[in-house]
């Protein structure tokens, strides 16, 4: 596949380019940990929203807008039939009923789409077809089922009043009022207004293209065979994917790297052309082999880190190649790499893309079951929560606290935030939780 370049074409070389330089990162806390909250806030502060683009409204659908719209066209456009039947004087069939019906010459018909023959004469009616334009001198219009349907002369058996069944001119969307806001996130619903105000395009911004890249010696792609016992399969590139997949981003899985620095430095940099954001797992701890800590400040500006989360502590970002493509690098484990993709990827991700809100919501949900902790840090736990038949909602772990509990995680439907404090959850107390389920 050809890799596009969106950027700007690269400076002329004139002069040394400055050393990659990160703003001033936040402070560390007593604990020598930097708290979630401040590093994803740094990472925010980092990030531009991508620039907008003009989009085919059918592309749009999921995207960001970028303008005000405002609509053109008052809709309805015109006065029109909310049902099939004869457009009558409301005056003329005021005293119709079964036992004693209106009898009105048919004078024409209307069909949607099309203007009536002539204008209404006052004691006549007109066929008329939903969605067809009122003729002049009607003022209602009378359904089939109220008639015996007849084409030269009908017969009403029901009394009509004044605008009965008549769409109005604009009493839906005048002509001239905003319809949509700029940071609206587009749902088919507002691409089907879109189109109905006459609107085929939109200034949105763009998907962020993201990169994923998982490191490690260890790992084999799904679905080949292993060579030895001590392998694993990759899951982390693929959860991933799809985390951003899910998130809006349009997504570049490269899959895993061996633990080969110079292998690594090339994969990158080969990618930045594609790339709004860069991912990877793996190789940003203490360990012997862990790479990309060793090879990504050539590479740009980096800041490695530890936050005071679990799981989750070991963090990297970094700008980096010449358009200073933000890079997140998160821990290895696969646990780990999910907490770390809500708590800094996802609001990143939706940064680039413009979206309103960066933040997942945080909802206060009851444990089921008393819920042990481990203070000094922010514990990530893994939950299922269920709605009682009163809808009250209550949140039973998944799983233990290890951040290799890969089946945990995939049982689990929230992440819960048991804050530093706090050791102990007692089943009834309240608990903050992010619910993985619920797009907002
Ligand atoms: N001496 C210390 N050791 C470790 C510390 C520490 O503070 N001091 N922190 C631990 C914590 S916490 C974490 S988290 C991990 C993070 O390590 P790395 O980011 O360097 O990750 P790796 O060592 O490469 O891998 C960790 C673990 O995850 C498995 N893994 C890696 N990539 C994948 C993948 N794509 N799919 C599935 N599983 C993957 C890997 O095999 C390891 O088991 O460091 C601790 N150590
Ligand atoms: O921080 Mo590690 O991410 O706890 O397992």
């Amino acid at each position: 596949m050809p890799l596009l370049r969106r950027k700007s074409a690269p400076p002329p070389a004139v002069e040394k380019p400055e050393p990659p330089q990160l703003p001033e990162p936040p402070a560390a806390g007593p604990n020598g940990l930097r708290s979630m909250a401040d590093h994803r806030d740094y990472l925010l502060s980092c990030i531009e929203p991508l620039p907008p683009f003009g989009q085919q409204i059918l592309d749009s659908v999921g995207l960001s807008l970028c303008e005000d719209v405002t609509s053109a066209i008052s809709l309805p456009r015109f006065d029109n039939s909310a049902m099939d039947g004869y457009a009558v004087r409301a005056a003329d069939v005021a005293d119709a009923s079964e036992q004693s019906p209106v009898s009105l010459p048919v004078v024409g018909e209307v069909p949607a789409g099309s203007p009536a023959p002539h204008k209404l004469s006052p004691g006549s009616a007109m066929k008329i077809m939903t969605g067809a334009a009122i003729p002049e001198g009607a003022d209602a219009v009378v359904p089939y089922e109220a008639t015996d349907r007849g084409a030269t002369d009908v017969r009403i058996t029901e009394p009509s009043a004044v605008g009965q069944h008549v769409r109005r001119t604009g009493e839906d969307i005048t002509a001239g009022t905003v319809v949509l806001r700029a940071g609206e996130h587009l749902a088919s619903r507002a691409i089907g207004l879109l189109a109905a105000i006459g609107v085929d395009k939109v200034m949105v911004r763009p998907r962020p293209r993201v990169v994923v890249i998982s490191t490690g010696s260890e790992l084999v792609e799904p679905g080949l065979p292993m060579d030895n016992e001590q392998q694993i399969y990759d899951s982390n590139s693929y959860m991933l994917a799809s985390a951003a997949k899910a998130t809006g981003a349009q997504v570049f899985r490269v899959g895993l790297v061996p633990d080969d620095p110079e292998r690594l430095k090339q994969v990158i940099s080969d990618q930045l052309v594609r790339a709004d954001l860069i991912l990877t797992t793996g190789g940003v701890s203490q360990g012997d082999y862990d790479i990309v800590k060793q090879v990504l400040p050539e590479l740009g500006a980096t800041d490695f880190t530890q936050v005071a989360m679990q799981p989750g502590k070991p963090q990297g970002f970094g700008l980096i190649g010449e358009d200073k493509t933000p890079i997140i690098m998160m821990p290895g484990n696969p646990v780990s790499a999910f907490v770390s993709f809500e708590a800094f990827v996802r609001p990143v991700l939706r940064k680039l893309a413009g979206t309103a809100h960066y933040l997942r919501p945080t909802v206060r949900i009851f444990a089921g079951h008393p819920i042990t902790s481990v203070a000094g840090k922010l514990q990530f736990a893994r939950g299922v929560v269920h709605r009682t038949e009163e809808g009250e909602r209550t949140v039973e772990l998944a799983g233990g606290h290890g951040s290799h509990l890969l089946g945990g995680l995939a049982a689990a439907n929230a992440l819960l935030l048991i804050d530093e404090d706090t050791d102990f959850v007692a089943a009834g107390d309240e608990v903050d939780a992010w619910l993985l389920d619920e797009d907002s």
